[in-house]
């Protein structure tokens, strides 16, 4: 028997039904959250190998990502950013700036990057009410994507978007387009090219350097200037990105058993983030007012970023 499925026509994929059949096209998730088979190029996600109007500027994208990031690379620009001295704004003035990015790393969108924070936000909102520090991770989770503006640099796109992953240990063959990592300097030092690198069995993942990008600055802007967001949620904005990891399952043996349980949120947090992207924009006017009293409840009216 097929049940029907009330879908709402904003995002047209959430099913208020979790007892859906197994032949219906569609997976349903915990939260009642409906993935979409295919993306706005009619592609699944995350298909980096498909012929695609974006498939040659990824591949491009990921091949100066692994040969630049190595250890001594991510450790010069984590001090550097770190310091936090380059703009004072709230978090609403950075959703603003985040207006005129495309991410170049993305096979799944090719929107300004303030539709996908709002996107990502309204569908966690849909299924989790009550979970109002989730919705916010939702809209702040990508604002680290504003180190490629003027103020902050104007970093290129592969030293702040894409994927993560951790640099002082091998690289995993789970890594998109692995096969640059090859050309990584760190790749043929001993000291960072065997299972462990410089880290132990459980050392944790705070101990780890990842490769340097909108998370960890993120979450190290987050973090200084106070938030009062539970951990996971400064967990989820630290490794959203670090898909060998949550969905390759790779690098394991690095965490520790806090890691684990805030893993948990994470992998809920990632439905949102990958399989909202799409074509159909929120209106921002409209939902501004619920998001400004989020910020205000978890953060101060200004940061240093
Ligand atoms: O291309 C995407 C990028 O848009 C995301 O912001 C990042 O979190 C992902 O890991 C990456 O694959
Ligand atoms: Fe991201
Ligand atoms: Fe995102």
């Amino acid at each position: 028997m097929t049940i029907l499925i009330e879908q709402k026509p904003d995002f047209g994929f959430r099913a208020e039904d979790k007892n859906i059949p197994s032949d219906t096209n569609e997976l349903v998730l915990d939260g009642g959250f409906m993935v979409p088979e295919i993306n706005t190029f009619g592609h699944t996600f995350r298909d980096y190998d498909a012929e695609s109007e974006r498939k040659k500027s990824v591949e491009e994208f990921y091949r100066m990502n692994h040969i630049h990031q190595s250890y001594d690379f991510v450790k010069r620009m984590r001090e550097e950013y770190g310091k936090l001295n380059r703009v004072e704004m709230s978090i609403w003035e950075c959703c603003e700036l985040l207006n005129e990015f495309v991410d170049e790393s993305d096979p799944d969108l090719d929107e300004p990057q303030i539709e996908h924070l709002l996107q990502t936000a309204e569908a966690i909102r849909r299924d989790y009410p009550n979970e109002d520090w989730l919705h916010l991770t939702g809209l702040i989770h990508d604002l680290g994507k504003v180190l490629l503006h003027p103020s902050f640099g104007e970093l290129p796109q592969w030293a702040v978007v894409g994927d993560t992953f951790p640099v002082g240990c091998a690289f995993d063959e789970s890594i998109v387009h692995h096969k640059y990592c090859k050309e990584n300097p760190d790749y043929n030092n001993p000291a960072y090219n065997t299972k462990y690198g410089i880290y132990s069995e459980g050392c944790g993942l705070n101990n780890v350097m990842m490769t340097w990008g909108h998370d960890d600055y993120m979450y190290l802007v987050a973090k200084e200037n106070k938030t009062t967001l539970p951990s996971a949620a400064l967990f989820i904005i630290r490794y959203h990105s670090f898909y060998p990891l949550h969905r390759s399952a790779a690098y394991k043996h690095l965490m520790s058993e806090e890691d684990v349980e805030n893993l948990k949120w994470l992998q809920v947090f990632n439905k949102y983030d990958l399989y909202s992207k799409s074509k159909v924009r929120v209106d921002v006017e409209k939902v501004k007012p619920y998001y400004l009293s989020l910020i205000e409840k978890y953060f101060p009216e200004k940061l240093r970023w």
